[in-house]
């Protein structure tokens, strides 16, 4: 199995997982740390949007799982000091659904769609009148009874979230007049976001203990406050409670966290291609095939990690392990003949 904190599928963090999230999820805008950009950006799109007295543009926040989509969403509305409705893609069944949802808003409201690539077409069609003109048409009665009523609403901001930005069409992606593609995170940011848990955790750690787990998490800040909490356990019971270096690399050698930060899934990458395509180049599809995943997922949600790693490389023939792969994994690369490696 590959890395819970990574699947997209909502259902794979439990409800003790869901509350600890909860619990330190930062905000506000000032409490979100790293994606500077995207945080320039939206404190002035905030701004004038407020001084304007109008809705804010419709964004999309897209990237791998756990890099703060849901959160910066409901930052979003809390800066513009708005409500959020939150759903998902998959809960909006019928044209009827959204419009319950979107009739419900309050001028100027966010309404929030995770995992949006996975909206019906039907609801999707409904969703563009909504976003560009606020309004929706419905259907009353069937059959020669059957018309349309045009039902107003007030201007509000939709914000949709996705791991899978590939899957969106082109008409809903030209509605978002906002679009952030989220970032993995550097280390020492993770160090400030694992020092922040550990103060509302109400738990120490060292400097070099935050960098530590920060450097080990996959540039993912969920995968650093879910290490944290596990290596809270270890010193709790082992160290009176101090969060040090020495428990730290204890910590993370007992829960086999690898030494890149690295998954199950990446190194299941690495490994297949080392060992079934004698390192590369292969072709994504047949990578995907190979490791049981979607050729999809595992373009938008596991390789980006490994190729601003230096894991992988792209070439015009496929995907390609490298050095660093090879020494990772301790294997030898793959030699075509004998002469090889004499000169
Ligand atoms: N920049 C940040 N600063 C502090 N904590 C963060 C930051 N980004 C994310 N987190 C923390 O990481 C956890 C996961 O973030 P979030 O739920 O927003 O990720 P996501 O991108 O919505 O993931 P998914 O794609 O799985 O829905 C939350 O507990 C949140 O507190
Ligand atoms: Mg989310």
């Amino acid at each position: 199995m590959s890395n819970p904190s990574l699947q997209s599928e909502k259902g794979s963090l439990s409800a003790a997982e869901k509350e600890f999230e909860n619990n330190i999820r930062p905000k506000d805008i000032e409490q979100f740390s790293g994606q500077p950009q995207i945080i320039e950006n939206l404190i002035i799109f905030i701004k004038a949007a407020k001084l304007r007295g109008e809705a804010l543009d419709h964004i999309l926040f897209h990237g791998p799982p756990g890099l703060g989509k849901t959160t910066l969403s409901r930052i979003v509305a809390n800066e513009m000091g708005v409500n959020i409705k939150e759903t998902s893609g998959p809960v909006i069944e019928k044209p009827g659904d959204l419009a319950g949802l979107l009739t419900s808003l309050e001028e100027n409201d966010v309404l929030f769609i995770d995992e949006i690539h996975r909206l019906s077409t039907v609801v999707e069609e409904y969703l563009y009148a909504a976003m560009e003109d606020f309004r929706i048409d419905i259907m009353i009665d069937s059959g020669p009874n059957a018309r349309s009523i045009q039902l107003s609403l007030k201007p509000f901001t939709l914000v949709g979230a996705t791991t899978r930005s590939g899957l969106l069409t082109a008409p809903l992606l030209s509605r978002f007049g906002i679009k952030s593609r989220l970032e993995y995170y550097h280390t020492e940011t993770l160090k400030k976001i694992i020092e922040r848990s550990a103060t509302i955790l109400g738990t120490s750690i060292s400097p070099e203990a935050a960098f530590e787990i920060g450097r080990r998490s996959r540039g993912t800040p969920r995968i650093a406050n879910g290490l944290l909490r596990r290596v809270r356990d270890f010193a709790q019971v082992l160290n009176d409670g101090q969060i040090d270096i020495g428990i730290t690399q204890h910590g993370l050698k007992a829960l086999n966290v690898d030494e890149h930060g690295l998954d199950e899934m990446d190194n299941r990458i690495l490994s297949t291609i080392i060992e079934k395509f004698k390192g590369g180049p292969v072709g994504i599809t047949t990578i995907a095939t190979a490791v049981g995943e979607e050729p999809g997922t595992l373009e938008e949600v596991y390789e980006p990690f490994l190729i601003q790693e230096g894991f992988i490389q792209r070439t015009p023939r496929g995907r390609e392990v490298t050095h660093k792969a090879y020494e990772h994994l301790g294997k030898k690369p793959f030699t075509s003949g004998p002469q090889q490696g004499l000169f």
